[in-house]
């Protein structure tokens, strides 16, 4: 069945095939002969000549020879004729000798040969030889001619011409004409022939051929029906390739048929065509995989069984190319994966090359900040005053900016735009300076190490300053209604104390708002217990309250006095040595050019305040950068304020702080040239405020030796009362005032007597603690008894009141003595201090904070340059060693003396019955002691008497 089908499928192709070529072929005839009829006159023959009668008409050679002269001119010199028009020429006609016939065509196909044009053989003009092709190539011959005129007309004989060619017919007179033709072309060329001259043959391979040619025969046959005149003419023009038309062909007829025309079982034609869709012009397209598979289609299968198919040659050929294409796919992928390979070494390269160049990044961020801190430490062993900048961002866009370089290594350049000149550019040197966009907790990273340093017994002193507007208080405190990333320095610092105290131990704090053991104090004094930094927070903002703050010219929210914030650090280290520290965080006011600032009333009288403390302060830096011997101090509560800070043993950092805008340049510069001079001051060495384990057992011995010598002392007395025979009491003394309240009075500069006023009893203030003193000194400073026993100072026109509280438990010298207290003072509007009164009970406690005090600092005050090195502690301990001596050697002499007098008759009286009040040993004992640096009688004494149990 399927063979049946088979064989009328192919002899119904034939019948098309043969069809279609036929018309062709007509076409071709009529296209000849029309030509001709012009070129040469009317032939005398029909529109559609047969075969015969067109060769029959060419076969003198007269009317090729003819129209080869009309198209070129002199190609064939001698035409032989034979008189009889050509009208008249018929088959019928004589013909002429068949030397003549031969004499015209061969000279025309010499002519044609001459123009390279496609030729035919003599012998295809022969009546009674006409086979397949042959009429076919005459009538190729003269279209070729008939081209070659139309390309003549056109172009003028310029350029080269390309002869068109029947796509059925193979010429074999030609074939020198097809030699540039790529050689597949010619090979399906052949292929066609082959088909051709096969017709009928039987053989499966000739069937496939057949089909295959029927379906191309269709698609042409279509194809030239679709064709316009256009395609037609570009196609004989020779614009149009053939074979690149050719093989579109076949790859659309693949497409169409394989899943269309082909009825199932069909595979053999299927596998041909496939194997025909390789075709070079197709290898373009088809995947490597196909090409692979139709090795073994079955039709090059049988091909190859026969041996000697075309189909073998084609195969042959596919194959070598297909090898050819594995071959450039192996060198193609193995140069892919060379670069795959390459391309990865230089990813890992580069990989390397980035890590190398973000350690090397790192490295040199780490040795910056390594030489940060060296050049910080040099700093320190100099005690230079550390210097931050710190620039504000820009309020005014669009305003040209008055900073133009903010280095890493502390270097700022400040342009004045109204000097365009060298003159108007200015270079700074500072420790660190923070751009525009440096955050809080970037400040405060490099803020951080100095507060920590309060934790170690260094009194630290941060203070911000610059004009009006700067941010100061934004670096100091953080802005108003601020999140929690804006909190300023106080805070952080405050936070950054509590979580190192939280780390050590679990007590509670106390915050209180006055000076403390050796400050100023202040009014309504309250202290608080506080167990968290939101605790110190909600008191610091309690404090803000007490802060003018209002808006002027320059800024929505000026601070109109200058805030200090204090935190006293009291603590124990692991060896048992007591630590003392102290930070003020000090927000200056702001200096403001009062026409800027536009303030009247008493806003201007603030400002006049704020800008002569400022200007004090100037002075006290400039004496200290001079290195004068006179320090002005006192022109100013401020600069008596931070004197510790700027002339003693303290860390000190100023936050130098400057705008941005163009208008505020000469402040700023002014505040810079300051700056720049605060830096050159030089504190000396910061000193901690500690003391060995060590020096507290010697002070514990000496403390010893104190008492047992006055119990000696008062041992001595009483024998030689008992052994003195002229009073059984013993002779009264005389009521002196003790040597050690004289010398206290010396040191504070104040009268110790009670002085009787009405019903008070005014009294100069007994042994207050350095700063007290300070201020005592400013202004004359009174204690005043009032009924109820409170101690009133006052100073020129303002109150003071002590409160200096002492805890029996945070005694130094008690065992219950917490390990680490913190102490936050909270000191505002200095300009405006007003001291309070204090009550009996915060006198009482005044005079046991003292004598606390005094007994810490008695070798403090003796020995002032306690350090932390081995040294000055060794120093200090051998200086309590002499005392230990002295004392020793004293005793020893009281011992003597005692076995001296003991070997004289004693006294029955006892040595007190011999003083009518009692006290007379009591006071030679304190005069003893307080040549001893043993002060807790002749302070009863200074303060009326009263006993004051040291109780501790
Ligand atoms: N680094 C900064 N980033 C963002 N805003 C800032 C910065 N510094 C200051 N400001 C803003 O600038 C304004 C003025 O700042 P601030 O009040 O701190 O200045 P000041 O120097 O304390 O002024 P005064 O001396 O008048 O009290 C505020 O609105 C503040 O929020």
């Amino acid at each position: 069945m399927m063979a049946e089908m088979e064989n009328r499928s192919t002899t119904g192709f034939y019948d098309v095939l043969a069809s279609r070529k036929a018309e062709e072929a007509v076409w071709r005839r009529y296209q000849a002969t029309e030509w001709l009829d012009s070129v040469v006159g009317p032939l005398g023959i029909s529109n559609k000549p047969s075969e015969k009668e067109f060769i029959s008409r060419l076969r003198n050679g007269l009317i090729l020879c003819n129209a080869i002269n009309k198209v070129h001119p002199g190609a064939i010199t001698k035409v032989v004729e034979n008189n009889v028009p050509i009208q008249s020429i018929t088959r019928e006609s004589q013909p002429l000798p068949a030397y003549q016939y031969f004499e015209n065509v061969r000279n025309f196909l010499v002519a044609m040969e001459e123009l390279k044009l496609p030729a035919f053989e003599a012998s295809d003009l022969e009546r009674d030889a006409l086979e397949a092709g042959s009429v076919a190539k005459v009538v190729d011959c003269v279209l070729a001619l008939k081209s070659y005129h139309e390309h003549k007309n056109m172009n003028g004989g310029n350029g080269s011409f390309k002869p068109t060619r029947s796509p059925m017919v193979g010429h074999n007179a030609t074939r020198s004409n097809l030699r540039g033709l790529p050689s597949d072309s010619c090979r399906r060329l052949e292929m066609d022939l082959a088909a051709e001259a096969h017709p009928s043959g039987n053989t499966e391979a000739q069937k496939l051929e057949g089909e295959l040619v029927k379906i191309l025969a269709e698609y042409m046959a279509d194809t030239k029906e679709n064709m316009g005149g256009n395609f037609l003419a570009s196609f004989k023009a020779g614009d149009v390739d053939p074979m690149k038309l050719f093989g579109r062909i076949v790859a659309s007829c693949l497409k169409e048929n394989e899943q269309k025309k082909f009825p199932e079982g069909q595979t053999v034609l299927r596998d041909c065509l496939k194997d025909s869709s390789n075709l070079p012009v197709h290898l373009e397209t088809t995947p490597l995989e196909d090409v692979s598979e139709n090795k073994n289609s079955k039709c090059c299968q049988t091909c190859l069984s026969k041996g000697d198919c075309n189909h073998r040659r084609l195969l042959h050929i596919q194959e070598r190319e297909l090898q050819d294409l594995k071959t450039l796919w192996a060198t193609t992928r193995k140069e892919f994966e060379a670069l795959q390979s390459q391309l990865q070494n230089d990813l890992t390269q580069c990989g390397i090359q980035v890590q190398e160049m973000a350690s090397a990044a790192q490295g040199y961020q780490r040795v910056l900040k390594e030489n940060r801190i060296l050049y910080n430490m040099v700093q320190d062993l100099k005690g230079n005053i550390r210097v931050y900048c710190r620039v504000r961002p820009s309020f005014t866009s669009g305003s040209s900016n008055a900073v133009e370089f903010v280095g890493e290594d502390g270097s700022l350049v400040i342009v004045d735009p109204s000097k365009p000149t060298k003159d108007g550019r200015r270079q700074f040197q500072f420790n660190q300076v923070f751009g525009p966009t440096a955050t809080q907790e970037e400040v405060f990273d490099h803020v951080q190490p100095l507060i920590r340093s309060v934790m170690d017994g260094y009194n630290v002193c941060i203070f911000a300053y610059g004009q009006t507007g700067s941010g100061k208080t934004y670096t100091m405190s953080g802005p108003s209604g601020g999140s929690a990333k804006d909190l300023g320095i106080n805070y952080l610092a405050l936070n950054d104390l509590f979580q190192i105290f939280y780390s050590l131990t679990e007590h509670t704090l106390e915050i209180r708002s006055c000076a403390g053991d050796d400050g100023l104090t202040l009014p309504d004094a309250i202290m608080l217990p506080v167990t968290s930094p939101s605790d110190v927070l909600r008191l610091m903002k309690l404090g803000d309250l007490n802060r003018v703050v209002s808006s002027t010219a320059m800024n929505n929210r000026s601070s109109r006095s200058h805030s200090v914030l204090t935190v006293h650090v009291h603590g124990e280290d692991e060896s048992g040595g007591k630590l003392r520290g102290c930070l003020h965080l000090v927000d200056l006011a702001g200096s403001e050019r009062v026409d800027k600032s536009e303030v009247t009333g008493d806003r201007l009288k603030e400002a006049q305040y704020i800008n002569k403390s400022l200007s004090c302060l100037g002075d006290v830096v400039t004496a200290l950068a001079q290195k004068n011997t006179h320090i002005p101090y006192r022109n100013s509560k401020l600069t008596l304020l931070l004197q510790d800070s700027l002339g003693g043993h303290a860390k000190t950092l100023m936050f130098a702080h400057v705008s941005p805008e163009e208008d505020s340049v000469l402040e700023t510069v002014s505040t810079l040239k300051f700056a720049q001079r605060v830096s050159t001051v030089e504190l000396g060495a910061a000193k901690a405020n500690k003391e060995s384990s060590e020096i507290m057992q010697l002070k514990e011995q000496v403390e010893n030796l104190k008492r047992a010598l006055a119990n000696k002392q008062s041992q001595d007395q009483q024998l030689n009362r008992m052994k003195d025979p002229r009073s059984p009491l013993g002779k009264p003394m005389t009521d002196r005032t003790p040597p050690r309240t004289r010398r206290l009075s010396i040191e504070n500069g104040s009268n110790t007597k009670l002085m009787k006023t009405g019903k008070h009893e005014v009294s100069k203030t007994p042994a207050l603690p350095t700063r007290s003193r300070r201020l005592s000194l400013e202004a004359p400073t009174y204690y005043k008894r009032d009924n109820d026993d409170t101690i009133r100072t006052t100073t020129s026109s303002s109150t003071v009141k002590i409160y200096q509280h002492r805890n029996p438990s945070r005694s130094p010298t008690s065992s219950s003595f917490q390990r680490q207290t913190v102490k936050i003072d909270s000191r505002t509007q200095v300009p405006h201090i007003q001291l309070p009164l204090a009550t009996a009970e915060h006198q009482v406690l005044a005079r046991n904070e003292v004598q606390i005090v005094m007994q810490s600092e008695v070798p403090i005050s003796t020995k002032t340059t306690t350090t932390t090195t081995a040294s000055s502690v060794n120093g200090k301990g051998s200086q309590i060693r002499k005392s230990l001596r002295s004392i020793g050697k004293l005793i020893n002499g009281s011992e003597k003396r005692n076995c001296r007098n003991q070997q004289k008759e004693p006294s029955p009286i006892p040595e007190e019955m011999k003083s009518p009040i009692g006290i007379s040993s009591s006071s030679r004992a304190a005069r003893r002691q307080s040549l001893t640096g043993v002060y807790k009688s002749s302070r009863r004494t200074s303060l009326g008497g009263k006993s004051v149990d040291s109780g501790e």
